[in-house]
């Protein structure tokens, strides 16, 4: 049992974090990232969404080669990779997940932050994503989530533009995929 204190420690304890934008947190938005709102369209038959327009100047769209589907199970985390060219453009479409950015480039003014956005059927994001940051995603909710990659380049088994790092045993990217409970 932890020992019975007063309000006089109330200044020593941890403050809430809080999202400077919805679903976001991070010191700052990690250079050369962008996070687009999404408007979802409903009526009594369903809803639809634009997820990306291929003339998207501000997404860089025009870059864009292919489209993948990634599913993930609840609680599973895909994670981290890493490109050198590759761009990429991620929505998630079903479920929510949370993606994490770690800026791996030493150049940037954001060399080392991370950025966490929570994205998906709550939260309707496209997220830019420019090569040299380290990124995964994690399924947070309870169904299978599904997030729609555009990536930049086509994807070519003998020669992929992809590193990968453990998401729980590196020595680089300073993050517990774990829920923050607060
Ligand atoms: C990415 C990709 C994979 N594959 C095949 C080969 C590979 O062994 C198998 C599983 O691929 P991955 O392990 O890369 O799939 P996944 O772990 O779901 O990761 C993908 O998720 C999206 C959101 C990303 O951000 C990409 O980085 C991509 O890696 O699918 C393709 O045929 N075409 C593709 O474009």
């Amino acid at each position: 049992m932890a020992q019975v204190l007063s309000m006089n420690e109330y200044d020593e304890m941890d403050r809430p974090r809080i999202q400077t934008l919805p679903g976001f947190y991070g010191e700052s938005l990690i250079e050369g990232v962008v996070i687009k709102s999404l408007d979802v369209f409903s009526d009594e038959r369903g809803y639809l969404m634009e997820i990306m327009r291929f003339n998207d100047e501000s997404m860089n769209a025009g870059e864009i080669k292919q489209a993948i589907a990634s599913y993930s199970h609840p609680g599973m985390v895909k994670g981290w990779h890493l490109h050198s060219v590759q761009e990429d453009h991620l929505v998630c479409v079903t479920g929510m997940i949370k993606l994490v950015l770690y800026d791996y480039r030493e150049a940037s003014p954001t060399y080392g932050v991370l950025n966490e956005i929570f994205m998906g059927e709550r939260n309707p994001r496209a997220v830019f994503i420019p090569p040299g940051i380290f990124h995964g995603t994690k399924n947070i909710g309870s169904g299978i989530s599904l997030v729609i990659g555009m990536p930049s380049v086509y994807y070519d088994p003998d020669n992929v533009d992809e590193r990968r790092l453990s998401p729980t045993d590196n020595d680089i990217i300073p993050y517990d995929w774990e829920c923050r409970l607060e």
